[in-house]
């Protein structure tokens, strides 16, 4: 299996998530749907944006996730008979027994959803879906839809701000799977997050059903259960090219005798019951040999059983992997690790003993990592569980679904906040970029208008604010928007994770620095054209009464 790709087949497009079913959705759409049927407006054309309106965790982006887990809705999308036998004890007893005909009949067949490419940079107001079709069903949607990619999305962008703050060499370890919410929340973490920028998951399930590199070290009670060497039962290893066989827990302590003298310790403080977890993991995986190190005391006990361990190992021909931190001043104590690494390869004439692996844990953040970097560390890899996958910092992106035509007729939503007003009618979205390739701007049509062209000035308006316009001549420009489901059935290859994994690293690095910064970082225009802001705006004053004062 490659890494990123599914066990299932991709042109399948089976649904993985047996929870995902047009049942996962809030009565009112029910109800709006038996309300749409009784007036007979149930098959009105209706066009549907879903978009959020800013941006998570502080910042200027975001990344688009969720996509083809809508792509199996859509799919998938129809009443059972079960299913309608609960909608009728779930309905008044009065709805019309001919409205749960209907409902058995429905299904996406009559849909066109247009979207972004999942893993694609975005920004608020940007229809990220466009969902059209008989109005009752692209109703039914709203709910499954929202929940598929509000979620997705907002972990996926959490897992990228973690990897822009780590930089691209550290490597990034999903260790969520216990503190996520429930299975689901889990499993999708595990999935997103790798999207997002991570390089493996601690969830085994995610790895099967996704082809997620998995990953893991142990835990404090492997250490702990371990007393003294006589918990050590088999004690013989046999050397990498399989020449001969040794007393491994002897070997251990001849080195833990040698190196006193070289990494400074006392062997009297060495707790013995976490050197004899040590050679046990030691001698159930030579070839992977990674211990945390901080059960007991880092500096006393864990890195010199550590090295005492890896020595061994070494003479017997196999190398070392690293050390795991979880506890303590993380900047500190791998500072302390990777020094007493240095004087271990000069030492000893092992190169490698210098680069091993130093991984941290323990509650970290984006803050956390930033902050690490100002005060200097040796970490090369980080295992992140709760800030991560609970995206603590905020835990939802609010993504919304918004009527835009119905029946060819643009609508508008009003409100008080002028942020909230909906951008009416059928839209095409452009991104312009320049020179360099930077994304400069994303650029919102109505449907009718003929594209923007490469090297031809375009008025880019602010969609609200009259005085904020900017000419933009792109060289070059990017229609956002595909075609993905039309007459029942997914019309565009689907990419692997892996591929999305690419597609999220590229598409970040359009985006100028300022944007991607944690602190107080840029926003990214987001404009309509010359006549879609004035058709907004016409609209706008047409659709809103006006007050009288006495
Ligand atoms: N150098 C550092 N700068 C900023 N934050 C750090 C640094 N080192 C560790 N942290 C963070 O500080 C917190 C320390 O956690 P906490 O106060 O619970 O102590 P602990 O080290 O886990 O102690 P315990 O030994 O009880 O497990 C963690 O969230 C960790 O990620
Ligand atoms: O801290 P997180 O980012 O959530 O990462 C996962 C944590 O889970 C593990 O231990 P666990 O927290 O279960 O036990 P501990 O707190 O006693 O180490 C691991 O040692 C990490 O600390
Ligand atoms: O493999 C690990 O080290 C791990 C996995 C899950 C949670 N904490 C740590
Ligand atoms: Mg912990």
């Amino acid at each position: 299996m490659k890494e990123g790709e599914p066990l299932h087949l991709k042109t399948s497009v089976t649904g993985s998530n047996g929870v995902v079913q047009a049942l996962l959705t809030d009565l009112y759409q029910i109800t709006m749907a038996y309300a749409y049927w009784k007036s007979e407006k149930m098959n009105d054309a209706s066009v549907f944006d879903l978009y959020f309106r800013k941006n998570p965790f502080s910042g200027e982006f975001t990344i688009f996730a969720g996509l083809e887990e809508c792509l199996k809705l859509m799919q998938s999308f129809h009443f059972s008979d079960s299913d309608v036998e609960y909608l009728k004890t779930a309905m008044p007893q009065t709805t019309d027994p001919a409205f749960f005909i209907y409902l058995k009949n429905i299904s996406a067949r009559d849909v066109t959803l247009t979207a972004v490419p999942e893993g694609e940079v975005v920004f608020p107001k940007i229809p990220l879906l466009t969902v059209s079709g008989p109005l009752a069903v692209v109703q039914l949607l709203e709910t499954p839809l929202l929940n598929l990619v509000n979620y997705a999305s907002l972990v996926a962008t959490n897992a990228a701000r973690f990897r822009i703050a780590a930089g691209p060499n550290t490597v990034l370890l999903e260790f969520g799977l216990r503190r996520a919410q429930g299975p689901d929340g889990g499993l999708s973490a595990s999935r997103y997050c790798y999207l997002g920028g991570f390089d493996g998951t601690s969830n085994v399930l995610a790895g099967k059903m996704f082809g997620i590199p998995v990953r893991g070290t142990h835990a404090h009670a492997f250490i702990t259960s371990f007393i003294n060497l006589q918990d050590v039962k088999f004690r013989t290893l046999v050397s990498a090219d399989g020449s001969r066989e040794e007393d491994f827990v002897s070997l251990c302590l001849k080195y833990q005798q040698q190196l006193p003298s070289v990494i400074d310790f006392l062997p009297d403080q060495v707790m013995e019951g976490e050197l004899a977890a040590f050679i046990s993991f030691a001698l159930a995986f030579p070839d992977g040999f990674l211990a945390l190190i901080d059960t007991y005391d880092v500096i006393r006990s864990g890195l010199p059983n550590f090295c005492t361990v890896a020595m061994a190992l070494n003479e017997l021909g196999y190398q070392a992997q690293g050390i795991r931190l979880d506890s303590g001043d993380l900047s500190y104590l791998s500072k302390v690790v990777k020094g007493k690494f240095i004087t271990m390869a000069a030492k000893f004439d092992l190169p490698w003993f210098e680069n091993l692996t130093i991984v941290a844990s323990n509650d970290i953040n984006e803050d956390t990592i930033h902050s690490l970097n100002q005060q200097g560390h040796t970490i090369n890899c980080y295992g992140i569980g709760t800030h991560l996958v609970t995206c603590q910092k905020q835990p939802a992106l609010g993504c919304v679904f918004k009527l835009v035509e119905i029946n060819t007729k643009a609508r508008i939503k009003l409100s008080e906040d002028v942020e909230k007003v909906t951008i009416p009618g059928r839209k095409k979205v452009y991104r312009l970029y320049g020179a360099d390739g930077t994304a400069l701007v994303d650029l919102l049509q109505d449907a009718s208008e003929p594209a923007p062209q490469v090297g031809q000035r375009v008025l880019c308006r602010h969609p609200i604010q009259e005085s904020k316009r900017a000419y933009v001549i792109p060289a070059a420009v990017k229609s956002l928007h595909i075609t993905w489901w039309k007459q029942g059935k997914v019309i565009e290859h689907l990419p692997t994770l892996t591929e999305l994994r690419e597609r999220t690293k590229k598409s970040l690095s359009t985006l100028r620095p300022d944007h991607k910064r944690a602190l107080n970082p840029t926003p990214y225009k987001v404009s309509v054209s010359s006549d879609l802001y004035t058709y907004i705006h016409e609209l706008w004053l047409e659709s809103a009464p006006i007050g009288e004062l006495s």
